[in-house]
């Protein structure tokens, strides 16, 4: 496997702040990373110093084979960040944009196409400053795709977004790892994380505190499940033999039975609980 992204003993510090401290990762080519973390927690600093958008103090730093201290617009071009807000050109309509954006970029997608996929076609003669708040970040996205990114960051891409439109995004962006586009995401919800990461980071004052499948982070497959029915609930490591003496106490059907363990908010809380 190739390595989009390279990172060892990455540090930042502000005046007084280490908001990053000493952070190593490596990121393979075509995998949806998704960087979870409370706010303050250094997740910005660090996407930023890897969009070559903010310099580093130390340590080695590798994307798609270049050193974004030291970004050339080449490279660039091979990249597609969709930022928090973007207040671009609120007079254009969304095609007009979209045209405009492509010619930015040696090899762009069709701007329709991508109007397309973000699902702007009926929109697309609006200006941009007439959508709503959930189809503006809509454009953003279309922008950070046109010109045909082989690395997509993404900061919390679905802020706003109703529910169906936020599932909608996410067979947006899964497509586009489908076809081979390493993704970066930011996001405070973790179930867009556990829908579309293959691999999370939880980072906590400045230091990747987990790193693993959304599955099994933190221990969260080997976790206790909590079995519970109609009048009681236990804690268990042999779930399916609480469940085999229930059946049996119950001569059956077990009333509202239920089995589960901890969801990936429960570790991710557990994770950044201060020590
Ligand atoms: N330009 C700056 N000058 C001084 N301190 C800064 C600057 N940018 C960030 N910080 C500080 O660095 C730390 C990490 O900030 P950062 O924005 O990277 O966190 P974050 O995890 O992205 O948070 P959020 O989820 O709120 O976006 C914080 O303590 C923040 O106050």
């Amino acid at each position: 496997m190739t390595h989009a992204i390279q990172v060892r003993g990455l540090t930042k510090r502000y005046s007084g702040v280490e908001a990053v401290a000493g952070i190593d990762l490596e990121i393979e080519q075509g995998e949806v990373f998704a960087i979870l973390g409370p706010n303050g927690a250094g997740k910005s600093t660090t996407v930023e110093i890897l969009e070559g958008y903010r310099k580093r103090d130390s340590g080695e730093v590798s994307v798609l084979g270049a050193d974004p201290g030291r970004p050339t617009r080449q490279w660039r071009s091979r990249i597609g960040i969709v930022l928090q807000t973007n207040e671009d050109a609120p007079e254009l309509t969304v095609r007009e944009i979209m045209r405009l954006y492509a010619t930015y970029y040696p090899s762009p997608r069709d701007p329709d196409d991508v109007i397309e996929m973000v699902g702007l076609t009926e929109s697309a003669h609006k200006r941009v400053r007439q959508l709503s708040g959930g189809q503006r970040r809509r454009v953003d996205v279309a922008l950070g795709v046109v010109g045909r990114p082989e690395l997509l960051f993404l900061d919390e891409p679905t802020t706003g977004f109703d529910p169906e439109s936020r599932r909608r995004f996410w067979d947006l962006i899964s497509g586009l790892a489908h076809d081979g586009t390493t993704i970066v995401l930011t996001t405070h919800y973790l179930e867009e994380a556990e829908t579309l990461a293959d691999r999370v980071a939880v980072i906590a004052q400045g230091k990747i505190v987990a790193l693993g499948d959304p599955a099994t982070l933190g221990g969260r497959a080997t976790a206790k499940a909590r079995v519970s029915w109609a009048g009681g609930s236990t804690e268990t490591d042999t779930p399916t033999k609480t469940v085999l003496e229930l059946s049996e106490r119950f001569e059956g059907e077990i009333p509202e039975l239920a089995v589960v363990r901890p969801s990936l908010e429960d570790i991710y809380l557990r994770l950044i609980e201060p020590s």
